[in-house]
């Protein structure tokens, strides 16, 4: 697909592409909001199809829907396509910089220690972390059933995402599912990741003198947040020196990211690590705590599939309310399809933007060197085809595709809630372990009451770098108290 344009002098170019109406100067800008932005542009590939173009100021960005044109944008990276000089930009500037946003050499030196460190042994080896942290998140929904409190089902969720990546990639539990209090560095990331994410998502780059003076209120928060990590970065380094053993078999992602730091000739460097332990929590929250919260507002709105589920925890569990091995983990295939559902309808990464390394062609398209093609991910997921009904949340489908082998393989490569190709998310397998244990833990210990936004029925879709639901309260009954009450 991706072929020299010069090879190809019959290609269309942007110019020749459908898309909504630009203005003189300013393009599409004034039209986008942001909250909304990954709908306008579903929207708008309904009106126009795919490909069409978006114009921002000069910049045009080709979009495309067809997941097998998208497989091959996302699989001629690293050298073919880059992650968005913008989110680099940024995430440099504010102290981010990591395999998220690195892009070339950086990228290719930081990817190896970053997927080592999260791979199914890894994932295996840190079972009971994981499991401590689900038992904490459940006796904090315990408490609120029992005293009749409802439920902030992000906040929760996200404390709950917090304290596992940060115990599994750094080797310290942060505990934000404990403290209520103010001082948690979860709340200056609360300040520094927004505006992060206002930069990344902005129109306009505003030039660097007002770049800074507008954050510069984010100071003292972001001095906070390095001190931090400059303490995970110093502990670590303590560690290692009491156990050198762990330089070559290190037991969590900061060893390993230390370690090859401290590599003669490494070229990695303590900003390197800083900005990998941010990344990990800025990719590996908001993404996985709100595929929960979806998850659990779909089956609340779908009790028949949430009472499968439920029987399949049952029988798994032997009516334990915990899961005692990761094998059990591993057994629980319609809690799975529930979440391969739900990722489906309510991608939380609506679309992945590539910018071009160089002159390509992109669906028969000339794209020029540094333009933007944006891949749209839930429209693949949509199609009747493949998923007859591809409104309705049937996780029976995943079960039926997985029985029927090849069918399996092209509904995934068709949703792609994870990305495709050589930089396809590396925590795919710990937010799976994540998502089934917290809602095998749910199903399991509580009946779900309620769970609402807190105007109308149904949550709002709101894009903020990741697509979340408006806010939810949740509320619950012990399972053993709602069983008595029915008797
Ligand atoms: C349900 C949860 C999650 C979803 C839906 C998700 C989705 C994604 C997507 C769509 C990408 C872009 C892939 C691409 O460009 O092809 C990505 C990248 C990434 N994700 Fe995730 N993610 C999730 C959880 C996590 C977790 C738990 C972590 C780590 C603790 C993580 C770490 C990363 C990193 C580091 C990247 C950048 C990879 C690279 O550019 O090489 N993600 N994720």
């Amino acid at each position: 697909m991706h072929t020299a344009a010069a090879a190809a002098p019959e290609a269309r170019t942007l110019d020749d592409l459908p898309g909504p109406r630009p203005m003189p100067w300013l393009g599409n800008a004034l039209q986008i909001q942001r909250e909304r932005f990954h709908q306008q542009l579903e929207g708008w590939a309904g009106e126009f199809g795919t490909p069409y173009v978006v114009r921002i100021d000069a910049r045009k960005l080709m979009v495309v829907a067809d997941p097998e044109v998208i497989q091959g944008v996302l699989r001629a990276r690293p050298d073919g396509f880059r992650r968005n000089e913008r989110v680099e930009t940024a995430s440099r500037e504010l102290g981010f910089l990591g395999l998220f946003s690195a892009n070339g050499d950086t990228w290719r030196r930081q990817r190896p220690m970053v997927l080592a460190g999260l791979d199914p042994t890894h994932i295996r080896q840190f079972f009971p972390a994981l499991l401590d942290v689900t038992q904490r998140l459940q006796r904090r929904w315990e408490r609120a059933a029992d005293s009749g409190t409802p439920v902030d089902l992000q906040a929760d969720l996200m404390r709950f995402t917090v304290d596992v990546t940060t115990a599994l990639a750094f080797g310290q539990d942060l505990r934000t599912l404990e403290a209520d209090g103010d001082d948690t560095i979860q709340k200056h990331l609360n300040v520094v990741l927004p505006s992060l994410i206002r930069r990344i998502l902005s129109p306009v780059e505003p030039p660097a003198w007002l770049r800074r003076w507008r954050e510069r209120s984010l100071r003292p928060h972001l001095q906070v947040l390095g001190d931090a990590v400059n303490g995970f970065i110093a502990s670590t380094r303590a560690q290692l020196q009491a156990d050198p053993s762990l330089r070559e078999h290190p037991q969590n992602l900061i060893q390993a990211m230390v370690a090859a730091r401290d590599r003669e000739g490494s070229g990695v460097t303590d900003a390197d690590v800083a900005g990998n332990v941010f990344t990990m929590l800025l990719a590996g929250e908001d993404t996985t705590a709100n595929t929960l919260a979806w998850m659990v507002w779909l089956l609340h709105r779908h009790p028949q599939a949430a009472q499968r589920a439920r029987a399949e925890i049952d029988e798994v569990l032997g009516g334990a309310g915990t899961l005692s091995s990761i094998d059990q983990l591993h057994r629980l295939d319609v809690v799975e399809a529930c979440a391969h559902e739900t990722m489906r309808l309510k991608p939380v990464a609506p679309f992945v933007i590539a910018q071009a390394l160089h002159d390509t062609l992109v669906a028969g398209v000339h794209v020029p060197r540094g333009a933007a093609v944006v891949c749209l991910m839930r429209p693949g997921g949509m199609n009747a085809g493949l998923f007859p009904q591809p409104e309705t949340f049937d996780p029976q489908r995943w079960l039926d595709a997985k029985e029927a082998g090849h069918s399996f393989a092209s509904a995934k490569r068709a949703t792609m809630p994870f990305g495709a190709g050589p930089r396809m998310c590396p925590g795919r397998y710990l937010a799976l372990a994540e998502i089934k244990l917290a809602a095998a833990m749910l199903l399991a210990n509580f009946e779900v009451e309620s769970v609402e936004p807190l105007r109308g029925r149904d949550p709002r879709e709101v894009f903020a770098f990741v697509m979340a639901p408006e806010r939810l309260r949740m509320r619950l009954r012990r399972r053993s108290t709602a069983r008595a009450a029915a008797a």
